[in-house]
């Protein structure tokens, strides 16, 4: 089969820990006999040094020319980095929003699962830790916070900022859609979060995921408020399936979700839209603090390529090879420095990809 790839290194880490998934990808096409056909685009800063903007038009019409995205991820520190001085809607997130809202990727779809080999890495207590987990975080991906109107203004010598958080019920529908299909297949349960004691937005949230759970009448449907499901993620993560939520409360809620899995270094995602195109990425930013040491830990990506393999090509066996190659490294007992334990062997990003490859191969 040929599988024609969009690639975006990105910023940070984002080029070292791409370069590994593509080993891996490589890997396993030798061994299957796919032939892939890579491109790679810039977005975010290092579309900004040389194009002056985020993301280009060219860059984008790249990426939708191909089967599936793999991306790194992108911006740099938002303290220091000079990408943070120019305006907001020049800056490397911006070029990341507008590529979600081009190719309609509404559905982010992060699975947090406690291996258990890195039941040690987990911070949760023992006997939460042992009982391990496997949940997965759909977050609705172009709309709500990050995508409604904002501005700052100075109001008789105040200075004033609005964000405006907007939902249309089309948006939460399909979004739940996607949600109770996938949950039909898990374990039947979907936990819907939202913050409807307060928000208008997750009122209508809650009401529309009401009337689309009607239609899956053997999938369980629970309703929690955002705050408390924070807490639950650290208190008893295995009571969760299927978590269902908005764009803001998903972004927050994974990265937690990934803490307790072992690192972030560790959580895939798939953005996907109506069609078998998806952009797949890891689910954490550009690591500046440890850019350009090699020691970040590539598996997030690694997942997230097997996640590309198995939805956009339907490629289960390549995918599972994959899977089975983290876990197997996992168990011998490798680790990136996010994931180390005491008696397990250190290894750098560049030697995580080289295992990952050798026990494909
Ligand atoms: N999808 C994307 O491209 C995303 C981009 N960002 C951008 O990334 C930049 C940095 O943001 P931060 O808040 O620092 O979040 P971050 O996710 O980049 O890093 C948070 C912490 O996790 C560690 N970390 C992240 N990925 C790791 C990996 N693969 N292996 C080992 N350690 C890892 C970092 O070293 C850091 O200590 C910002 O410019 C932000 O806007 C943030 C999140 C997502
Ligand atoms: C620009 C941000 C919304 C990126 C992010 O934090 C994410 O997608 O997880
Ligand atoms: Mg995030």
């Amino acid at each position: 089969m040929e599988l024609k790839i969009t690639c975006i290194p990105g910023d940070g880490i984002g080029p070292e820990i791409v370069r590994e998934a593509r080993k891996v990808l490589d890997s396993v096409a030798k061994s299957y006999g796919h032939r892939i056909q890579y491109t790679d685009i810039l977005m975010g800063g290092a579309s900004i040094d040389v194009h002056g903007i985020p993301l280009t038009e060219e860059a984008v019409e790249t990426a939708k020319a191909a089967d599936a995205v793999l991306m790194g991820s992108i911006g740099g520190d938002t303290t220091t980095s000079p990408w943070y001085k120019l305006p907001p809607n020049l800056r490397p997130e911006a070029g990341l929003l507008a590529i979600r809202k081009a190719l309609n990727l509404f559905a982010n779809l992060r699975p947090a699962i406690l291996y258990e080999e890195l039941a040690k890495a987990c911070p949760l207590r023992e006997e939460i830790s042992a009982q391990g987990f496997d949940m997965l975080i759909m977050r609705e991906l172009t709309g709500g916070l990050y995508f409604g109107d904002r501005k700052t203004i100075e109001e008789n010598g105040i200075r004033k900022a609005t964000d405006t958080l907007v939902y249309d019920e089309n948006e939460i529908r399909r979004i739940a859609i996607k949600g109770f299909d996938i949950a039909k297949k898990r374990s039947k349960k979907v936990t819907s979060v939202d913050k409807a004691n307060v928000l208008d937005s997750s009122r209508l949230w809650r009401s529309v995921v009401e009337e689309v759970a009607k239609n899956y009448p053997d999938v369980t449907l629970e309703h929690m408020l955002v705050d408390n499901c924070a807490m639950q993620l650290v208190k008893d993560p295995a009571q969760f399936d299927v978590i269902l939520t908005e764009n803001m409360f998903g972004d927050i809620l994974s990265d937690e979700a990934s803490m307790v899995t072992g690192s972030i270094g560790m959580l895939a995602s798939a953005s996907l839209n109506d069609t078998k195109f998806g952009l797949y990425e890891p689910s954490h930013g550009s690591a500046p603090d440890i850019a350009g040491k090699d020691i970040a830990n590539p598996i997030a990506t690694v997942l997230s390529a097997a996640m590309m393999l198995r939805f956009t090509f339907d490629l289960d066996k390549e995918a599972d090879a994959v899977e089975a190659a983290v876990k197997h490294v996992l168990k011998e007992g490798y680790r990136t420095a996010d994931i180390m334990s005491e008696g397990c062997k250190k290894v750098s990003c560049t030697q995580m990809g080289n295992l990952l490859v050798e026990r494909i191969g």
